[in-house]
């Protein structure tokens, strides 16, 4: 099976669009803050997710469950595009904020932070996490009109509007992937079925739904975690990595309090960090002592 329909690619000129053309298939790792986005950048990845579970956590320390703000959420993008400005960043805009007016908002507020797209779900406010129980989704045809709306305030801008179904969980996979589809009639440039249960739902929603499509990989999740080319085997265009970032962190950072909680020194546990010159050259550290220097010798001496 082809795994890029050339009509769907053809039909959007955003960067996104230009990744998933290049690539074939282009994998979105989720970062929380500016500086996982300027790893990612470093290791030479071209796109990312601003997952709304990392920065629930990161930014509050509060589970996915409808705590964050679009505006906590556009000013952790700002962040992120500063440090990471050659990153495709596409933002988890949850609900979008509200009604309709309030998603025209928050897409161009995100699009002036330097976003390259988003995410739109058809949740119930308080959302949860697409893999989390109790989840409910509104009428499919109240968010068409939200990603009409969305459409409508992306105008000619660079930015990638992906629609996202819930409604696998309470309606079942057949109105999931009818929902898809009628988002993207509102005008969606790919769609999101979330949290399908095995491969041959998987399979179905290639079947089903037209357009790019993205997979969404959470470990521990409902849905089996696959290689980029069995996805490109199967039919998907982008894949979401959202959570594998900040798990890793999280095992990393209960590791060393630990040691320090048992004793009280890391000396013995050094291979369990970077080093301090590999932290600064990560950080670019040299680069602000180059600066500093270009101003420095305009200041008299005492
Ligand atoms: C992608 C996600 O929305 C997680 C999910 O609900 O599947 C996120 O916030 O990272
Ligand atoms: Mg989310």
């Amino acid at each position: 099976m082809s795994c890029i329909d050339a009509n769907n690619v053809a039909q959007g000129n955003t960067t996104m669009h230009r990744l998933i053309a290049e690539e074939g298939l282009v994998l979105m790792p989720g970062i929380q803050d500016a500086f996982s986005a300027a790893i990612a950048s470093k290791t030479g990845l071209k796109a990312c997710i601003v997952s709304g579970y990392g920065v629930s956590a990161t930014l509050l320390g509060l589970p996915d469950f409808g705590l964050l703000t679009t505006t906590e959420v556009t000013q952790v993008t700002r962040r992120i595009t500063a440090a990471a400005p050659d990153l495709c960043v596409i933002v988890d805009g949850d609900t979008g904020g509200g009604d309709p007016l309030n998603v025209q908002m928050f897409i161009k507020e995100l699009i002036e932070a330097g976003a390259k797209g988003i995410f739109l779900e058809d949740q119930v406010w308080p959302k949860k996490c697409g893999h989390m129980r109790g989840k409910m989704v509104v009428p499919a045809e109240e968010h068409a009109v939200k990603i009409a709306a969305a459409r409508e305030a992306v105008g000619d801008a660079d930015f990638f509007l992906v629609a996202r179904t819930d409604a696998r969980a309470s309606h079942g996979l057949q109105e999931a992937i009818r929902r898809a589809n009628l988002y993207t009639e509102a005008g969606a440039d790919a769609t999101f079925v979330e949290a399908p249960a095995n491969d041959e739902e998987l399979k179905e929603i290639v079947r089903g739904v037209k357009g790019l499509r993205i997979a969404n990989m959470i470990e521990g999740g409902k849905t089996p975690l696959h290689t980029p080319e069995e996805f490109k085997e199967i039919g998907f265009h982008l894949i979401a990595h959202p959570l594998s970032t900040l798990y890793a962190t999280t095992k990393a950072l209960v590791e060393i309090m630990k040691v320090l909680k048992d004793k009280g020194t890391t000396r013995d546990d050094l291979d369990k960090m970077v080093s301090f010159s590999e932290f600064n050259d990560m950080i670019g550290l040299e680069s602000w002592y180059e600066m500093e220097s270009k101003f420095k010798k305009f200041i008299p001496k005492e």
